[in-house]
């Protein structure tokens, strides 16, 4: 099964319902997409993707009932309308100071912080539960490092369904933990990291105890793959060009895959020219790098780390299960890899939010993977680049707490703030 960038539109096997089914990306197997609920391929337990027998178009999309948001992408997503807050829409922001500092032709900054739970998981989540919806599970269930599992507990309370995360102990930042708690998520803290969570979560799904809505779903990654159209039309718009580069923070490799399932369904409706693709280009935090190991090894496959540490929560995964559809993204986009330290990480977030931009450490990743890339040479000057920033400053108040100024104890007297202003005690 090609995962070439550049391959024909696909034929509907006979197992397609309405012209969309799911096709393993190893062995290229077709299942039907709704008739039982399924994750990986039977036969040789590969990644699966949705397939559909007609591409989408950007007549389609301008053509499209909604708007904006994800279901505007409705012509390149499984069902018209999902259980949506509504989700997606995201601002692209221009950065000037950064983007004379990295030194780029033009740098833009897609915020997905600014969807309703604060992250980017909700573009999946508003697919996912309306798939759910449609296979009849009741209880929906994750693993997560805290984003995934705040958008699980918003969007299948939303459905009216049960819901089920599990988190590593003491790793997950303190807003997002909050926002499943009170979106009423049964919380189950599991002494372990992300990886062993998502162990036992796809444990319980084989079991059929609960329904799995971590990017392991194919259907997750539909949703999430509409961030790909929405920066490709925001950014044509402004300039008439699309980016040479989009640079994304790592973790799961999930929006990797999603984004190169974006080019590759617009490369195969002639929307988008081969030479117009983006280079992906990917940003882990040292301590949880497999994907850049992979890369900078040239490998075939991801070797799992058993151990892994960073102060970028979110993106603290050893075992990164959408590789096989990932590194291809990558390689095929002309794209690269690239680990960054926790201090480099530190140093993007103050950067961005100086420009008004609040986003949590993981996000800022993306900044400091540029920056280190264009110090190394591998970014060129005159590249335009939209740097990803996956969630919002408030899901980790006690990292943007400790980034920024201290505050100041004054008392309560006019004259005397005056003096402590004025360097005077
Ligand atoms: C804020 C944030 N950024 C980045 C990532 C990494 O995204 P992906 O797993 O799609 O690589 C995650 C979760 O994995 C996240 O929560
Ligand atoms: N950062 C993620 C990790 C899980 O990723 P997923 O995309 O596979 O759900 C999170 O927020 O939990």
């Amino acid at each position: 099964m090609s995962m070439e960038l550049s391959t024909a539109a696909p034929d509907a096997p006979a197992v397609a319902d309405d012209g969309v089914w799911l096709a393993c990306v190893a062995c290229g197997e077709t299942f039907a997409p709704f008739e039982t609920v399924r994750y990986t391929c039977d036969d040789c337990d590969g990644l699966l993707e949705a397939r559909y027998a007609e591409p989408p178009t950007w007549a389609e999309f301008e053509a499209s009932e909604v708007d904006r948001g994800v279901w505007r992408y409705a012509a390149a997503l499984p069902f018209e309308m999902g259980v949506s807050l509504p989700e997606g829409d995201t601002p692209l922001h221009e950065v000037p100071r950064l983007e004379s500092e990295i030194g780029v032709s033009r740098l833009r900054i897609k915020h997905e912080g600014m969807n309703p739970t604060g992250s980017f998981k909700d573009r999946g989540m508003t697919v996912g539960v309306r798939v759910a919806k449609e296979l009849g599970v009741d209880r929906l269930a994750c693993a997560s490092t805290g984003n995934t599992s705040a958008a699980l507990a918003a969007y299948g309370g939303r459905g009216g369904m049960e819901t089920l995360v599990l988190l590593p102990a003491g790793k997950v930042a303190a807003g997002k933990v909050a926002q499943a708690a009170l979106h009423g998520a049964r919380i189950l803290e599991v002494d372990g990291n992300f990886d062993a969570c998502l162990d036992i979560v796809q444990d319980l799904a084989e079991r059929g105890e609960a329904y799995l809505l971590n990017s392991l779903n194919p259907f997750r990654l539909e949703g999430q793959k509409t961030i790909g159209f929405e920066i490709l039309e925001q950014f044509r718009d402004e300039e008439g060009r699309f980016p040479d580069r989009i640079v994304l923070p790592v973790g799961n490799a999930g929006n990797t895959a999603a984004l190169y399932k974006c080019f590759r369904e617009l490369v195969q409706s002639g929307a988008l020219d081969e030479a117009d693709v983006p280079k992906l280009t990917g940003v882990q935090a040292e301590g949880a790098a497999p994907m850049v190991e992979a890369i900078e090894n040239d490998a075939d496959e991801v070797r799992r780390w058993d151990e892994v540490e960073t102060r970028a929560t979110a993106i603290r995964i050893g075992n990164p299960v959408n590789a096989p559809k990932a590194l291809p993204g990558i390689r095929n986009t002309g794209g690269t890899a690239v680990a960054v330290s926790d201090e480099e990480i530190t140093g993007a977030q103050r950067a961005l939010a100086a420009e008004g931009v609040g986003v949590e450490p993981a996000s800022a990743a993306s900044v400091a993977g540029l920056r280190k890339l264009r110090d190394e040479g591998v970014v060129d000057d005159d590249e335009a680049v939209v740097c990803l920033t996956t969630g919002h400053l408030l899901k980790d108040p006690d990292a943007a707490a400790a980034a920024g100024n201290d505050p100041e104890s004054v008392p309560n007297d006019t004259d005397a703030v005056l003096a402590h202003l004025a360097g005077e005690r």
